[in-house]
């Protein structure tokens, strides 16, 4: 079972502090991992830093091993990286992608148990009619599901996700991230998605990692971390967690609680 762990890191950019300081609770197979926080808050940051062996300060280890001891093959096929924008518009069809993505990871799987996979991801995300029309043909929403499926027909061991719904309508929307909790939970995984629908978040995460200005503001039980409190310190607004008729929890945004920090 995958186990992630995330102490004191840092990331500087352009001679800029990014993220500071963060230190993650151990993030265990199985689990939705939310990442929270307003615009600019060094969501992306994480994620990129995490899979693409950006420099950083501080620890990543994932099954007790630093991340960096990892070579780079065996870090791209154990994390997987959907990024916040969807595949560009190309003459590729979302079959096409997935089999040479497939094949440029070199991921060991035969011909045959690869088109099982690609077809089982594309039917669960509704792509089986756009398999075989070319990217550029398809609506963003449809390539950001095309995206989701790149990022885990490799079956990663820790799978993120950058804003996946944001172009999503509301099936999809659930349906995108019932699929990645399933493939979270039968395989085994950490899935970490960044997310700006705190109500999404609320109903599919099992921890919330809530970022601001570069650091670690709360990390927890979703309910317990997001609290009226936190969404007036860190998002500035008046918001409040009521219970829906099934009893479970809906944030309510009210208003703009104070100004924007510039
Ligand atoms: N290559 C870079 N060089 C310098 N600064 C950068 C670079 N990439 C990102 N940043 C800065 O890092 C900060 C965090 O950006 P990041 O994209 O990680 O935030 P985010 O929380 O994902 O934001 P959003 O919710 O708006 O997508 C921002 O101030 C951004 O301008």
């Amino acid at each position: 079972m995958a186990v992630m762990q995330v102490s004191d890191l840092g990331v500087r950019l352009s001679g800029r502090e990014i993220l500071k300081g963060v230190t993650l609770p151990t993030l265990q197979g199985g689990q939705v991992v939310g990442l929270v926080g307003p615009n600019a808050s060094g969501k992306s940051t994480l994620l990129r830093t995490l899979a693409l062996g950006r420099a950083f300060s501080g620890e990543i280890a994932l099954d007790g091993a630093p991340v960096l001891s990892l070579s780079r093959r065996d870090r791209a096929q154990r994390l997987s990286l959907m990024p916040q924008t969807p595949p560009i518009g190309s003459t590729l069809t979302p079959f096409e992608l997935l089999r040479s993505y497939a094949r440029a990871t070199r991921l060991s799987v035969s011909d045959r148990d690869l088109g099982q996979r690609m077809a089982g991801l594309l039917g669960q995300l509704g792509l089986l009619p756009d398999a075989h029309r070319r990217l550029n043909e398809l609506s963003g929403g449809k390539r950001q599901l095309v995206g989701l499926c790149l990022a885990m027909i490799g079956e990663p061991e820790y799978l993120l996700l950058d804003e996946p719904t944001s172009a999503l309508d509301l099936r999809w929307q659930l349906t995108a991230l019932s699929v990645a909790r399933d493939f979270a939970r039968d395989r085994g995984a950490v899935c970490i998605a960044a997310l700006h629908d705190i109500n999404l978040a609320l109903r599919f995460c099992d921890v919330l990692v809530v970022l601001d200005q570069g650091r670690l503001a709360a990390a927890g039980a979703p309910e317990e971390v997001m609290t009226a409190e936190l969404l007036a310190r860190v998002y500035g607004v008046s918001a409040r967690l009521e219970r829906c008729s099934q009893g479970a929890p809906v944030l309510i945004a009210d208003a703009v609680a104070q100004p924007a920090p510039v």
